[in-house]
């Protein structure tokens, strides 16, 4: 459904973020993108809808290539990917229902979006993603009257109304207690299941990725260095990717906070 071909991302200052990355993500899988900062998550997953341009290599989305699409085209395969944020991006002064639908701009004409005016189905679509996240009683508030947790469902119900066949998501949690970083891992997984769409989730918290997803890629400067089942990331492995570090105790904290 992805595949990456020979990934190369070199900034205009030199910097190497992504070696030749190869990846294959089939439909319906939710991955976790790991790494020590500046590893070049972002890089990849921004890689993926060219909010980054990569230097070399090959982006296939289904069965069309994406570096080499013109702003029209790139612009209509945007559709089939949402995107996540770690600080949300929602417009703070128009409502959550505005804000969701919002995501319907790729497809609105430039008129109907401009005068905000969505076709009722769109309406109708953006209640239903709502109530599935737990909001629909606060679709007439304005976006800064929420919290981070309900943001962030907001967020994911913008990304979801695209009817994306992928989603790319940055951070996630990064901005929220533990707590609600589970309930969003949580949901954004379920989701995914729901909807038999595939995600690539670019997680700091190592114990959150390991608890929720079915694959984790550990990239470490630029290169995947790890690649398998959220079990098989033991302390020898964690080491490869980070460096030095007392790993049972991450992963062992991890395991007694799930069962309380
Ligand atoms: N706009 C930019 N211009 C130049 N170099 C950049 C730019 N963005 C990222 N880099 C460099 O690319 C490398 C990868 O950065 P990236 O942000 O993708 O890593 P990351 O794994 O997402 O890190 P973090 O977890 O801290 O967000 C780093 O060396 C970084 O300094």
């Amino acid at each position: 459904m992805l595949r990456l071909e020979k990934l190369v991302k070199t900034y205009k200052t030199g910097d190497q973020a992504l070696k030749s990355v190869d990846l294959e993500v089939p439909k319906g899988q939710v991955l976790a993108l790991i790494g020590p900062s500046g590893a070049g998550k972002s890089t990849l997953i921004r890689c993926i809808n060219r909010l980054v341009e990569p230097t070399e290599g090959k982006v296939w989305l289904a069965d069309t290539e994406l570096v080499r699409l013109g702003a029209g085209a790139l612009r209509r395969e945007r559709r089939r990917m949402g995107m996540i944020f770690q600080e949300y991006a929602l417009v703070e002064r128009l409502t959550v229902m505005e804000n969701v639908l919002s995501g319907r701009l790729g497809y609105v004409g430039f008129w109907r979006s401009f005068l905000r005016r969505y076709p009722q189905s769109d309406v109708d679509e953006a209640f239903r993603l709502l109530d599935r996240v737990g909001l629909a009683h606060m679709a007439d508030k304005r976006a800064d009257e929420l919290s981070g947790g309900q943001r962030q469902r907001v967020g994911i119900c913008r990304a979801l109304i695209q009817d994306p066949m992928l989603l790319l998501v940055d951070e996630p949690t990064a901005s929220l207690d533990p707590k609600t970083s589970r309930q969003i891992m949580r949901l954004i997984c379920e989701l995914c299941a729901e909807r038999d769409l595939a995600a690539i989730i670019n997680i700091h918290d190592v114990a959150l990725a390991q608890m929720f997803v079915q694959r984790v890629i550990g990239l470490r400067a630029g290169a995947i260095e790890f690649d398998g089942p959220p079990d098989a990331l033991t302390p020898e492995v964690l080491t490869t990717i980070y460096g030095e570090e007392d790993w049972h105790q991450t992963i062992k904290k991890d395991e007694s906070e799930e069962a309380a």
